[in-house]
């Protein structure tokens, strides 16, 4: 189990005021910087109020070294953020690293991990005595082992508000798209057998139908305001109740049990951390539980879900449709029964694949780096349990 760090209002103020604190103290070592705030994404109710700092004229002094896998590449950092990213840190490769480990070391102070890599385990944590801080670029932390990390006095960190909207948005076009069958109707319409429009089957309507949301974090309320948008009822279920002007600001009913959410929902969208509570948090008890009419819709891990018995449920019309943003493994094996169904739709993990998302992620990661760094209350400090 994880819980994530968020600011409320009070302890924005209290950000701010360390940051003058500490920023008057060390002036003389800050003086040469010029520190924009950054960030434009944490106006909303769930925003961290923190600060993104990017430093520039930094290039007199050295500049803290962060070790990254790579440049471009899949897991790299893309290209794009690097020149970010220098104006703050002093960016080493891992190949670099293992090339001169003995004068590296000691400078590394934090690792940016983007796409579970680099691989964090004991011997390159062995190998970084003076490591402070594992900034995930993203909010899921299952490829991170939360309590070896943090036996090193290590902490990590995750990027909760940068995905939010683009995260919550995938999810609204997996439930639209399953609904209106858009991937068939795609397929209709550019098939080059296609000679007239013959459409044998009708979707159905959002609007006024019921969407329960398992997981209200950052995302799972993002979801809600959009569900709320589109005239939805919305149910939810997360180990603690939001505040009730928070619920009713989205129209959410708490459901204590995700049974009472699976029986009630005409759409179940998964928005929960993958932990071993919640492994195969959605299997064959749960499934039968929800409404034949009913679509689930995964946006978080696939390993959420019992994919064995979300085949059996989807072949025999237990449920009535699947849209997955997410699988286990990902992708799925080419013969995997997921991808023979012809009520599912699949897209490869693409939650925060946006411009807009990857920078802000990114520099929410530096903001974390840079709280860790400068003994500033920490935005988003993943503290395993
Ligand atoms: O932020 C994450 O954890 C993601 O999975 C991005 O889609």
């Amino acid at each position: 189990m994880l819980r994530v760090k968020a600011f409320s209002l009070a302890q924005s103020v209290q950000l701010a005021a360390a940051w003058v604190k500490v920023s008057s103290k060390h002036w003389s070592q800050w003086a040469k910087t010029n520190i924009t705030c950054v960030q434009s994404y944490r106006t909303e109710q769930n925003s961290t109020g923190g600060a993104a700092y990017q430093a520039k004229g930094m290039g007199e002094k050295e500049l803290p070294g962060v070790l990254i896998c790579e440049i471009g590449g899949a897991f790299g950092v893309l290209e794009s953020h690097v020149e970010f990213l220098k104006k703050h840190f002093n960016l080493i490769t891992l190949r670099e690293f293992h090339r001169n480990k003995d004068e590296l070391r000691e400078k590394i102070k934090s690792i940016f991990v983007f796409e579970c890599r680099p691989l964090i385990d004991r011997e390159l944590l062995e190998s970084l005595p003076s490591l402070k801080v594992v900034a995930n670029s993203g909010v899921g932390v299952n490829h991170l082992d939360l309590k070896l990390i943090s036996s090193f006095g290590v902490k990590v960190t995750n990027t909760p508000h940068a995905v939010a909207d683009s995260t919550a948005d995938i999810g609204m076009a997996l439930m639209l798209a399953s609904a209106r069958r858009l991937v068939e109707g795609c397929h209709i319409a550019t098939s080059p057998d296609t000679t007239h429009f013959a459409v044998d089957w009708l979707g159905v309507e959002v609007t006024r139908a019921t969407l329960g949301i398992i997981g209200m974090g950052s995302i799972g309320y993002k979801v809600a305001k959009r569900a709320k948008a589109f005239d939805m009822n919305i149910l939810y279920h997360n180990r603690n109740r939001r505040k009730e002007e928070e619920e009713q600001a989205v129209g959410a009913t708490y459901c204590r049990n995700i049974e009472d959410l699976l029986q009630g929902s005409d759409f179940v969208m998964l928005v929960v951390n993958l932990t071993p509570e919640t492994h195969k948090l959605i299997g064959k008890r749960e499934l039968q539980l929800m409404k034949p009419t009913a679509t689930l819709i995964n946006i978080c891990r696939g390993a959420v879900v019992d994919q064995d018995a979300l085949v059996e449920a989807l072949k025999n019309g237990v449920i009535k449709a699947a849209a997955l943003d997410v699988t286990h493994p990902e992708p799925l094996p080419r013969d995997h029964p997921l991808l023979q169904l012809k009520n599912v739709i699949i897209t490869p993990h693409i939650g925060t694949a946006t411009v807009q998302a990857l920078l802000m992620m990114t520099e929410e990661a530096v903001e974390n780096i840079q709280a860790v760094l400068n003994d500033l209350p920490i935005p988003s400090e993943v503290i395993p349990q």
